[in-house]
Parts: C-alpha cells; sequence; structure tokens
C-alpha cells in the first residue's frame, strides 16, 4: 500500500457559530480520513484567536501568528466578531490580516441550492439553478484606504475618506480566474458586476479590462451588469447566472444575497484562494458569527462541511469533495434541516447525518 498522505490544517473557530461549525466539519473531514483506507490523513492544529484570545490578550491572534500559519497546507476558519470588540478591529485583526497578507486574492462562493430547503424564489429548482459568486478579495473597496479626521475640523464636522482601490493587475487576475473557471462550468459565462456609471475611475478601469480579457476567451459568453440591476437578476432571473465575478463589496453582498435565495446564510461556502499556492488559502463559510444563535448548538453546519469540500478540492481530492457534497444533499433530501431552514434539528443531529451518509457510500465502494 503506499504511504498516507498527511494534510496540516490550522483551525481557527475564533467566534460564535464559528466554533459549533468548525467542529462539526472537523468531525466529517475526519470521518472521510478513517475511511479513506490509509490514502490520506488531516492533522488539525487549533488556534484560540479571536475576541476570546482580545479579551485576555488585547490581540486578535498571536505576534507571530501569520508566521506560524505559513506552515500550513490549508487554513479552515469559522467567524469571527463579538461584542466586546468593535466588528472593524476584529475583521481586520483577524480575518483581513489572513486574506491580504497571504494575498487570497481569489473569493469564491458558490450558490448551490440543496434538495428538500425551501427558497424564497418561487421558481427554485436545484437542479436548474446552479451559479457562483467570484470575489476580488484583495483591494476594491476593503482596500483599507482612507483615514479620519476626528476632531481638527471642530464638533461636528467630522470627515472621513474609505477610498476603493483598483489596480489593471488585480483587476485582470480575478478576471481571468473568472473566465478560466467559466472555462471548466456546463455553462459557459462570466456576468461582470461594477457600479461604472457612477464610479467613473476604478470600476471603468474594470469594465475595461474585462473586454480585454474576454477577447482572449472567444468560447466564454459575456455580460456586464450594474450591481443594482444584477442584484435584482439574482431574483428575477438567477438561471441566467454561471460565473458572477464583483469586486469585494459588491461580492459580499451578492453572496450574502444568493446564499438568502438558495435558503440560508448558514448553506454557503467559501474559499479564500492564493491560486499561485505561495501561501495557504482559507476555508470558511460565507456567513458571521451569529451572536443571536451562538452557543445553543443549533447552527446549521452546512456552509462549513461545504467549505471543507472546497478545502478538499484545493489538496486536488476531488471525488471525496463530491462525496461530501453528495452526503449534504442526501441529508437535507432526507429532511434532516436546522432551523433556519424550516427544521427542528441540531447541528449536531446534521453532523451525524451527514456523517453516516458518508460513511455509507465509502462502505460500498
Ligand atoms: N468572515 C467572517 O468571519 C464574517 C464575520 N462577520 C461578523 O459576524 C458578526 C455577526 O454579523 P452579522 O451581520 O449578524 O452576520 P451573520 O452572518 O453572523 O448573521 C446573519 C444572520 O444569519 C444567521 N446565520 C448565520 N450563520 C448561520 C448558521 N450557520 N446557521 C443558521 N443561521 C445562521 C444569523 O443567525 C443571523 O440571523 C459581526 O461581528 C460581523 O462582523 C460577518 C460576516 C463574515
Ligand atoms: C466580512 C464579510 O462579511 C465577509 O467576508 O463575507
Ligand atoms: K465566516
Ligand atoms: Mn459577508
Amino acid at each position: 500500500m503506499s504511504a498516507t498522505q498527511t494534510f496540516k490544517i490550522a483551525s481557527i473557530p475564533a467566534d460564535g457559530v464559528g466554533k459549533e461549525v468548525v467542529s462539526a466539519g472537523q468531525r466529517v473531514l475526519d470521518a472521510l480520513a478513517e475511511n479513506s483506507g490509509g490514502k490520506f490523513a488531516f492533522e488539525w492544529t487549533e488556534f484560540p484567536w479571536g475576541c476570546g484570545y482580545h479579551a485576555e490578550t488585547g490581540k486578535m491572534m498571536a505576534d507571530d501568528g501569520l508566521e506560524t500559519l505559513k506552515n500550513f497546507d490549508a487554513i479552515y476558519f469559522g467567524a469571527v466578531g463579538w461584542e466586546n470588540v468593535p466588528d472593524h478591529i476584529s475583521l481586520w485583526g483577524l480575518r483581513l490580516n489572513i486574506t491580504q497578507n497571504f494575498d487570497q486574492w481569489a473569493n469564491i462562493r458558490p450558490v448551490k441550492f440543496l434538495p428538500g430547503v425551501q427558497s424564497p424564489l418561487r421558481k427554485a429548482d436545484h437542479t436548474e439553478l446552479d451559479w457562483v459568486v467570484v470575489r476580488e478579495n484583495s483591494e476594491g473597496e476593503y482596500a483599507g484606504l482612507g483615514g479620519r479626521n476626528l476632531s481638527g475640523r471642530g464638533p461636528g464636522n467630522e470627515v472621513a475618506l474609505q477610498t476603493a482601490l483598483f489596480t489593471e493587475k488585480g483587476c485582470e487576475r480575478i478576471l481571468r480566474f473568472a473566465f478560466d473557471l467559466a472555462r471548466t462550468r456546463t455553462v459557459k459565462k462570466v456576468s461582470s458586476v461594477t457600479k461604472s456609471n457612477a464610479q467613473q475611475y476604478g470600476m471603468v478601469l474594470w469594465d475595461e479590462t474585462f473586454k480585454r480579457v474576454a477577447l482572449e476567451y472567444p468560447d466564454v459568453e459575456t455580460e456586464s451588469v450594474l450591481v443594482d440591476a444584477m442584484s435584482a437578476k439574482f431574483i428575477l432571473r438567477p438561471e441566467d447566472l454561471s460565473v458572477v465575478v464583483a469586486s469585494n463589496l459588491n461580492a459580499d453582498i451578492l453572496s450574502d444575497l444568493g446564499s438568502a435565495l438558495a435558503g440560508s446564510l448558514g448553506l454557503a461556502a467559501s474559499a479564500n484562494l492564493n491560486p499561485e499556492r505561495r501561501f495557504p488559502s482559507m476555508f470558511e463559510p460565507v456567513h458571521g458569527s451569529a451572536p443571536d444563535i451562538a452557543g445553543k448548538g443549533i447552527s446549521n453546519p452546512i456552509g462549513a462541511i461545504a467549505s471543507a469540500a472546497l478545502m478538499l478540492d484545493h489538496f486536488g481530492l476531488h471525488e471525496e469533495a463530491r462525496r461530501i457534497e453528495a452526503a449534504i444533499e442526501q441529508t437535507t433530501a432526507a429532511g434532516h434541516l436546522t432551523r433556519d431552514i424550516g427544521g427542528n434539528a441540531n447541528t449536531d443531529e446534521v453532523t451525524e447525518t451527514i456523517v453516516q451518509a458518508l460513511t455509507r457510500s465509502l462502505a460500498a465502494l
């Protein structure tokens, strides 16, 4: 028998439901490894970073945290944010610190409809709707550029600048990524989203770069849509979508909309990729720490488990990734649903049902 391939994964559950869903995802991956016949194994190292760590140390992560993370094959993340730390401090201190410094410039967020899950869309059918949001994850509106003039202009006259950064190289690499992804899909189409009628510098550069790159992909259909119109299109003509590429903020908003259309924020998976593989990539559910339901054991683990499947794809374990997705589908089809999607199962019950479906499918090999 050939040697076991071991993947070193850094897990960062962080805050709120992040802890519940990361442990669910680990449980599923461990079950997969146990049934792999020694083909591969996962070696987990958990880091306690997040708002709880901040309460004890005044920092969101260790000073040498990035240096430590560099040695892992991937990062499995939960969600960051709690009431003891302002959201912009916690997000920049942990998630954005990692995505920015590890140049995880491509954020892939599939919008996936599942059997047995009711969508708010009247015409939703899980066999027909299937699109993916590609989010520029390194610049745009989240470049972190700007500043505040707190009191220099006198009381009541404070000013703040929040500058979006668009570079031709940054636009080009994410647009190429979207085209390459479209080529792997049944429907070869890229919808590029901006607001270039109102934002006449950066987003016009994006639009022009899109037209230029598109010339190299004559086999891929294209459209350029303004973000306000695209939000309507998500609801009225979702069957027209395959790959939707947008800037950091616009894609952030559109991906929450997409996951809500599929039934819940708790379902959506994401991959923060450094496509050059100079740094580890990070896999996390699209949702945040959900303080309104945290600690009750009722959070939906599917977004995190589906993110673990995206991590397997990154490792080249495609067949195993599809098996996890199939186990998720079997579970929802059989009516094992958490509350956010209309059921009354808790996090552990759904996770165990997915593990059982996965184990059965592996035993049948
Ligand atoms: N990547 C990250 O770590 C992100 C962090 N955040 C942070 O999370 C905190 C809460 O942010 P919100 O705007 O409330 O967004 P959120 O995504 O945490 O919650 C929005 C709604 O979706 C529900 N929801 C989210 N995940 C769920 C799950 N797994 N199962 C069932 N229901 C779920 C919540 O209960 C809530 O009603 C903030 O501190 C925010 O900064 C928000 C988004 C992403
Ligand atoms: C911060 C946030 O909302 C996201 O990355 O989706
Ligand atoms: K998250
Ligand atoms: Mn978001």
